[in-house]
C-alpha cells in the first residue's frame, strides 16, 4: 500500500540532468518537498533548496541529507561519454559514498535510477524479465559495466533500516533529453540518417520521460516495511516496444528530416565500430578521441531489445502515463530548434 507522502522531504541526486529536472517536477506535483543536489546547477526554482556539490563526496552531501524521507540517486556521467575512470568514480565508489551519507544521516529510502542496459550484452533481448536476466557478462562499454555494479551495490545495501530499490528505464527521451534528439539531429545534420542498421525489424523500448518520473515516484512510495519491492530492480517502459526503426524515422520525420532508407549490414557495422574502438584505445595514450560509431550505438540500433515491466505493475502498481504517440508529439513540439532549417526553405 502506497505511504501518504503529502509534505514528505526528498533529495533529488543529479536533479539538474534531463530526467531529475522532470523528477523535480513530478514530485512537486504530487505535493513533495524537494531538495536538489548537484555538480552544477542548470536551472532555479524557489520551490527547491539547491546544494551544489560532487556525490563523491560526504561533506557534500550530508547538508543536503538532513531531514530527508527518501533519496533518488539519478546522477551519472554522460552514458556515451566513455571516460572509464569517471564512470567508476562517479558510479561504483559515489553510489558507495551516498549510501554511507545516507545511513548517516538517518535517511531510510533510496531510490536508484539505473538502466536496462545492465542486462544487455548485444545479444537480443525479448520482453526480457528481470528474475530471468542476469547482469551482463561481457558489459560492451564502461558505463553499462559501472550501472551493474552501482545496481548491485544499491540493492545489496538494503536492510529494515534503509530501503532501496533500483528503477531501469531504457532509451529515455522527452523534452530536454540531451542525448537521443540531440544526437539524432547531429547526425541528420551531418546527413549521417540516410542508414538502416541491419533489416530494420529489430523491437526495442523507448520510455517517455514522464513515465519514468511515474514509476519512480511510485517506487518510493511503496518500499518500506514488508514491501515486496524493497532490494528489487524494476523494468520501467512505455509498454509499447516498436521497431527502432520506425521510431527513429517518425522522430526525424517529425523534425522535418528524411527518412533512413538504405540498408547496411549490421554485422559490417559491427566490426567497424569495433575496429574504431581499438584504433581508439590504441591512441588514447596520445589524444582521446570516441567514435560516434561505438559497438554499444550499432548493437542498440541493430538488435531487439525490449523489456517486460509486469512485476512493476505487480508490486508499484505502474502503468504508463503517457502512450508513445503522445510522448512523441510532446518530445517533436519541444524541440523548435532542433527542426530541419531546410525544411522552412522548401515550403
Ligand atoms: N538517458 C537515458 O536514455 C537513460 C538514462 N538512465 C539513467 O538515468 C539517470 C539520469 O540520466 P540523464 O538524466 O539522461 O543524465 P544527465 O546527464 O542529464 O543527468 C545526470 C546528472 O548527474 C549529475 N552528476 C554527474 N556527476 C555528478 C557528481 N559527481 N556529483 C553530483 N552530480 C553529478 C550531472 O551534473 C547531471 O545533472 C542516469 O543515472 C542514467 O544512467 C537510464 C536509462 C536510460
Ligand atoms: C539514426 C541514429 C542511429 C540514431 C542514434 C540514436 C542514439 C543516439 C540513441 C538510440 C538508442 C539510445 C540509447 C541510449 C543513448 C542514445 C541512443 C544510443 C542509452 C545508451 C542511454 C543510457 C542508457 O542507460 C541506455 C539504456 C540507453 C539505451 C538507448
Amino acid at each position: 500500500m502506497a505511504a501518504s507522502v503529502k509534505n514528505k522531504k526528498c533529495l533529488v541526486i543529479g536533479g539538474c540532468g534531463f530526467l531529475g529536472r522532470h523528477l523535480c517536477e513530478g514530485l512537486l506535483e504530487r505535493g513533495w518537498t524537494v531538495n536538489v543536489f548537484d555538480i552544477r546547477s542548470t536551472f532555479e526554482d524557489s520551490r527547491i533548496k539547491f546544494f551544489i556539490g560532487d556525490l563523491c563526496k560526504k561533506e557534500d552531501l550530508l547538508p543536503a541529507l538532513e531531514g530527508v524521507y527518501c533519496v533518488f540517486h539519478c546522477a551519472s556521467p554522460a552514458p556515451l561519454s566513455n571516460n572509464k575512470a569517471l564512470f567508476y568514480k562517479v558510479n561504483y565508489e559515489g553510489t558507495r559514498n551516498v549510501i554511507e551519507a545516507c545511513k548517516e544521516a538517518g535517511v531510510k529510502r533510496m531510490v536508484l535510477t539505473s538502466s536496462a542496459s545492465v542486462v544487455y550484452e548485444g545479444k537480443g533481448i525479448r520482453n526480457g524479465r528481470e528474475e530471468e536476466l542476469p547482469y551482463a557478462a561481457k558489459p560492451l562499454d564502461y558505463y553499462t559495466e559501472t550501472k551493474i555494479l552501482q545496481e548491485r551495490t544499491s540493492l545489496e545495501a538494503n536492510s529494515d533500516d534503509f530501503y532501496t530499490v533500483a528503477i531501469r528505464p531504457h532509451g529515455i527521451f522527452g523534452p530536454r533529453d540531451l542525448q537521443l534528439v540531440p544526437i539524432t539531429v547531429d547526425m541528420a545534420r551531418k546527413g549521417k540518417t540516410k542508414f538502416i542498421i541491419g533489416d530494420g525489424k529489430n523491437v526495442v523500448d523507448f520510455t517517455y520521460v514522464g513515465n519514468v518520473v511515474h514509476g519512480h515516484i511510485l517506487a518510493a512510495e511503496h518500499i518500506g516495511p514488508g514491501s515486496p519491492a524493497n532490494g528489487k530492480a524494476y523494468h520501467i517502459t512505455n509498454d509499447e516496444p516498436i521497431f527502432f526503426w520506425t521510431f527513429m524515422t517518425r522522430l526525424l520525420t517529425g523534425l522535418g528530416y528524411p527518412a533512413p532508407r538504405i540498408h547496411l549490414p549490421y554485422s559490417l557495422l559491427y566490426v567497424v565500430a569495433l575496429f574504431l574502438q581499438f584504433v581508439a584505445w590504441i591512441v588514447s595514450p596520445l589524444v582521446i578521441f570516441t567514435p560516434s560509431l561505438s559497438p554499444m550505438k550499432v548493437a542498440l540500433a541493430g538488435t531487439d531489445h525490449f523489456y517486460n515491466c509486469e512485476n512493476a505493475k505487480r508490486d508499484l502498481g505502474y502503468s504508463p502515463v503517457f502512450t508513445l504517440d503522445q510522448a512523441l508529439k510532446l518530445t517533436i513540439e519541444s524541440y523548435p530548434e532542433m527542426r530541419n532549417p531546410e525544411e522552412k526553405k522548401g515550403s
